[in-house]
């Protein structure tokens, strides 16, 4: 490997759980180099500054990540940390997702302060998400139930619920974990109740891809179970066109040398999922999610994802 570097600055979102996440890596690259300064550049993003519409509407999650790739640009930065789920699966020059790092619980959790779980909601009860791949999830398999969004970050959205505007809100159990709240979790949600996102979880470091440096450097953070994992998922979403106006989910399990890949395309509103799965060797992982995303293809999701495209972002 090359010399170790003498100072390092990672790019981070301002939210609490963006800050433990650079935390968590910046604490990892100073075990690594302990003779190294790494120190953190705090950022307020548009996405975060935008909490009265639903992310689906202004433009996705590329609104989390923009302001950190100009400070890698500038040079203010040399690494950006986000949660994987949130890094555009087409990510392009002069971008690279260099690592992966060891995925937490990639489940959904379920949080409520009157009820265990979703089987055990009365009908009528309101639950808070505001993702469409939750949403159309929970719209099929628990139709007497309404679903509403629910915006901000995690310490607004669990306000929301403590003051009673919802029953139960859907969030991801890595973030609850994280931020140490996970004893707000009331059960987790099945990979069958709710199929998680591509790279739910896991974190992934982004760099200039002319840096081999710092590709370097950072590579022995890389975690190769959920690297072959993220590779399938992401896969999935980016032959699918990838975003989050579309309801779509993806998740692959490791089981010794095979990998087990699910994907699904919904209808927003819950009246039709489209499911797909495959099994195969944990080299192939690509390759996996490329047929999974072919065969939702096929078996209808072409048809929903091309009505979605043309409707076009809603105002
Ligand atoms: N959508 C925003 C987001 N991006 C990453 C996480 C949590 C951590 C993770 O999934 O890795 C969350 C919150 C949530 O979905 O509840």
């Amino acid at each position: 490997m090359s010399e170790a570097p003498a100072k390092l600055v990672i790019a981070t979102r301002a939210s609490r759980l963006a800050l433990w996440q650079a935390e968590h890596v910046r604490d990892r690259l100073q075990t690594l180099y302990p003779q190294c300064e790494v120190s953190l550049l705090t950022m307020t993003t548009r996405g975060d500054q935008i909490l009265d519409r639903s992310l689906s509407k202004v433009g996705g999650k590329g609104l989390f990540v923009k302001e950190l790739e100009t400070a890698l640009l500038d040079g203010r930065a040399d690494l950006a940390v986000h949660s994987l789920k949130d890094v555009p699966v087409d990510m392009q020059s002069p971008f690279a997702l260099s690592v992966i790092l060891e995925r937490d619980d990639p489940r959904d959790a379920f949080v409520s302060n009157e009820h265990a779980s979703l089987d055990e909601l009365p009908a009528g009860s309101v639950v808070g998400t505001s993702s469409l791949r939750r949403e159309a999830q929970i719209r099929q398999r628990y139709p007497q139930l309404q679903v509403q969004p629910l915006r901000g970050n995690l310490d607004t959205r669990l306000g929301k619920l403590d003051r009673g505007d919802y029953a139960a809100i859907i969030l991801a159990s890595a973030g609850l974990r994280r931020l140490g709240m996970q004893a707000r979790i009331r059960s987790h949600l099945s990979p069958e109740q709710s199929l998680p996102a591509a790279g739910q979880g896991a974190l992934g470091i982004e760099i200039l891809e002319a840096r081999t440096d710092m590709q370097a450097w950072l590579a022995p953070l890389a975690d190769p179970d959920t690297t072959a994992c993220a590779l399938a998922e992401r896969a999935v979403s980016r032959v699918l066109g990838g975003s989050c106006q579309v309801p779509l989910a993806a998740f692959a399990q490791r089981d010794g040398d095979t990998l087990m890949v699910r994907g699904l395309v919904a209808e927003p509103d819950g009246s039709r999922i489209i499911r797909a799965q495959a099994s195969g060797a944990i080299g192939q992982a690509e390759e996996l999610g490329v047929c999974i995303a072919n065969e939702l293809l096929q078996n209808g999701a072409r048809i929903i994802l091309d009505r979605l495209l043309a409707s076009g972002p809603a105002a």
